[in-house]
């Protein structure tokens, strides 16, 4: 026993040593991007572009920094032995001694790779895996594996010691924010992240499988392999709710990464916020993909034909462009392909034209010659029947139109005909008329549920038309980017200008205002405005390099319509679980969804092992899985243990006393109350809920989606059942956000799917 400590004190201070060389090394290395980047500010003068370039030069250099920073913790995790005494350290980022040497491996690098996919049986030339546990910048605990105690010294057995780092990691008290698993990714977590990124890759998994912690770390590793296409083209990750974004936002700043675009599809359309919520019958039918040909008709149905002639009344004159006229242009405008906004453009002009035409034989129509002539012969020798349409040059005629596009008479007779849309305009509109909704919805669409109030808010479930129709629309984008270039201009001045500050007061030269922690800081918060992460969050039409979707299941068939213009090169990775499915729109299978986008260039990753919820809570999970989907097994947990989950018979008066027993039972942790969407007002006002990080957090089953806590009490197991047609799932997804501790609160019967509990 005392050889064991001896040896594992020895081990530890072995550790140790080197540990403060890496912080020391990485202090040194921190000190010089610091360097660098108050030697960019240190340039003065120069041009406005000179400024501009200083600034992007320094907001790489502030990226960097930001970097270093955000791997202070825990830098160093792991360390790997071969056979031929080959040691290498494995952490957060990579760094190198002053010989240039590679002292510590980045965990995304290939050198790296054996330290998470060793296994007794295959143990890829290790002799050893060793975890290291530290604490600020002490090293206090190491665990090791042994692949091959015969190739080890006497001396390095003696170090051994045996407590599995995974385990150590799960039992954990949750903080109410995800964390990174650099430390602990398993083998099959592992296949994902490093798997390739073209085309679609789709996590499967059931609950608490490290479908989503995979994922990230994917972004990670994806971005560390190909930065520079990465960084140029942006990394989005879309997930359920802005609850879930801000509970998965720190993973990974936490791995250096901080320009990755995070949203969800309700705001994935710049402008528009979606608030209200629809009902599971209108979320069907909104999310339907025919829905994509009832914009389209409803589009068609704003490029109008006159049912006559189109006539103007004009300074007493009348301009009739005949009926077929009318016809050919609209024909005309619309044969060209091009979004109707742009089309309009031709359209206009062509028409003005006929407006044109149409005026100067009014004209003459109104000019009755013989009758001035008034009987003189020479006059009527002259009055030769006038044929001003044909003397019009085009020249005259494009003047002409200018002057009718002038009057509001003109101008309003030709927007009945072809106006200009906004995509609020077109959908607001179309949502909110029944006899535009009966002519253009598909027979068997029942589209009687879309209708709305023409003031109704936006839900989630309108952005993928406000989008579809954005598409259809076209965006006359000469003006944004007008804009775009005039506030480049702007801030340029601004910059030159701050800069004239700092330096006429000397605060730069003085030290008080450190520019390059300032803007380190800026970047680990929200990043800089210049920054590809911020244009293309601003920007509907941005291509990104890559795209992963989480809680993937959820996304209905037009939301996909979406998703997968922002990514042109189908580079995807789509994390789900479709046992999961709570929305009526969302998916039955993934054929189904991805096959009209990759014809087969995708293929699917099963994670098995349930990292989160011991297997006693995975018991009750299993026959409400079951109940729905007999066919399908719950993923298997990887640890027992913990309390035997519960049912309590209990009027909503009770809670309070029975979470503050939760609270006191998990100690340091947190607890999450889940409820059906009918009682969660009268269980909010109850209860001394917070937002994610306080100790008790009351939420719908759709906002605890993809969360955890230690201690999770369910509220009315039967109207979660019966909320929606997918209540059973719902139910599924409940009982698993527990880590340690699941209790179901009831009035009336338990549900039989939670028999087991009585
Ligand atoms: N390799 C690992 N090491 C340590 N913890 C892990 C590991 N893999 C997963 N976990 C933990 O297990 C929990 C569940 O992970 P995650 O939320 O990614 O699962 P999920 O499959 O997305 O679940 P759900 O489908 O319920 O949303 C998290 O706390 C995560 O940190």
């Amino acid at each position: 026993m005392a050889n064991r400590q001896d040896g594992l004190a020895e081990a530890l201070d072995i550790e140790q040593r080197h540990v403060s060389w890496l912080y020391g090394l990485l202090d040194h290395t921190r000190e010089r991007a610091q360097a660098a980047l108050r030697e960019v500010y240190g340039r003065s003068g120069g041009t406005r572009q000179a400024m501009v370039e200083r600034e992007t030069l320094a907001s790489e250099q502030a990226r960097r920094l930001a970097q270093l920073n955000a791997v202070e913790r825990g830098l160093c995790f792991g360390r790997v032995d071969d056979a031929s005494g080959g040691r290498v350290y494995i952490g957060r980022i990579g760094l190198r001694d002053e010989r240039h040497e590679s002292v510590l491996i980045d965990w995304r690098a290939p050198a790296a790779r054996p330290f998470y996919v060793a296994t007794a049986t295959d143990p890829r030339g290790l002799v050893r895996r060793r975890h290291l546990h530290l604490k600020d910048r002490a090293v206090i605990g190491i665990d090791d594996e042994v692949f091959d105690l015969e190739g080890m010294s006497e001396g390095e057995r003696r170090t051994l010691v045996g407590e599995a780092a995974l385990l150590a990691a799960l039992r954990r008290g949750r903080t109410g924010r995800m964390g990174d698993v650099v430390a602990t990714i398993q083998t099959e977590q592992d296949r994902v992240i490093r798997a390739s990124w073209q085309g679609a890759l789709v996590v499967q998994g059931g609950p608490g499988t490290g479908k989503t912690v995979a994922a990230l770390h994917r972004a990670a590793f994806l971005l560390y392999t190909h930065r520079d296409t990465l960084e140029r083209r942006g990394v989005l990750v879309v997930g359920p709710n802005a609850m879930f974004l801000r509970y998965i936002g720190q993973v990974l700043p936490s791995l250096g990464e901080t320009q990755v675009v995070m949203t969800t599809v309700g705001e994935m359309f710049p402008g528009v916020r979606a608030v209200a919520a629809d009902s599971p019958a209108a979320a069907v039918v909104k999310g339907d993909a025919r829905m994509a040909g009832v914009v389209a008709g409803a589009l068609e149905l704003r490029q109008r034909v006159p049912e006559g002639d189109l006539v103007v009344e004009l300074d007493g004159l009348e301009l009739r462009v005949p009926h077929a006229v009318c016809a050919r242009l609209r024909d005309r405008a619309r044969a060209v392909r091009l979004p109707h906004n742009m089309a309009r453009k031709l359209y206009v002009t062509e028409i003005l034209k006929e407006l044109a035409r149409a005026e100067t034989r009014a004209l003459e129509e109104s000019l009755h010659i013989d009758e001035l002539a008034n009987g003189d012969p020479e006059m009527e020798e002259l009055a030769q029947p006038l044929d001003l349409e044909a003397d019009l040059d085009e020249v005259d005629i494009e003047l002409a139109a200018q002057r009718l596009w002038g009057e509001p008479e003109v101008r309003r007779a030709v927007d009945g005909l072809w106006p200009e849309l906004t995509p609020q305009r077109l959908i607001g509109e179309l949502l909110s008329s029944a006899e535009t909704l009966w002519s253009v919805a598909p027979p068997g669409l029942d589209w009687q549920q879309l209708l709305r109030p023409a003031d109704a808010p936006w839900t989630a479930g309108d952005v993928p038309l406000l989008d579809e129709a954005a598409e259809l629309l076209g965006e006359d984008d000469s003006s944004r980017r007008a804009a775009a270039r005039r506030a480049g201009e702007e801030q340029a001045e601004q910059l030159l200008y701050a800069d004239e500050v700092l330096r006429s007061t000397g605060v730069l030269e003085e030290g008080i205002f450190d520019r390059a922690d300032v803007l380190a800081e800026r970047h680990a918060d929200d990043g800089m405005e210049l920054t590809t992460a911020d244009r293309a969050a601003a920007d509907r039409t941005w291509a990104y390099g890559h795209v992963i979707v989480d809680e993937a299941q959820e996304l209905s068939a037009m939301a996909w319509r979406m998703v997968m213009r922002r990514v042109p090169a189908r580079s995807l990775t789509v994390v789900g679980d479709l046992a999961q499915t709570g929305s009526a729109a969302g998916a039955r299978s993934w054929a189904e969804v991805l096959d009209p986008y990759l014809e087969g260039r995708w293929r699917v990753e099963h994670l098995k092992v349930n990292y989160r919820t011991p297997a006693e809570i995975m018991e009750v999970a299993a026959d409400v899985l079951r109940a729905f989907d007999p066919g399908q097994e719950p993923p298997e947990s990887v640890r027992s243990g913990g309390s035997r989950p519960r049912a309590v018979r209990m009027p909503p008066a009770g809670l309070p006393a029975l979470v503050e027993e939760e609270l006191a039972a998990i100690g340091e942790g947190r607890v999450g109350v889940v409820t059906s969407d009918a009682v969660h007002e009268a269980v909010a006002r109850l209860l001394p809920g917070g937002d994610l990080d306080a100790p008790v957090a009351v939420l719908t089953v759709g906002q605890a989606k993809g969360l955890e806590f230690d201690a999770v009490v369910v509220v009315d197991p039967a109207g979660i059942l019966a909320q929606s047609p997918m209540g059973g799932q719902d139910l599924y997804v409940a009982v698993t956000r527990a880590t340690r501790r699941l209790t179901v609160a009831y009035e009336g019967e338990l549900p039989d799917v939670l028999s087991r509990l009585a």
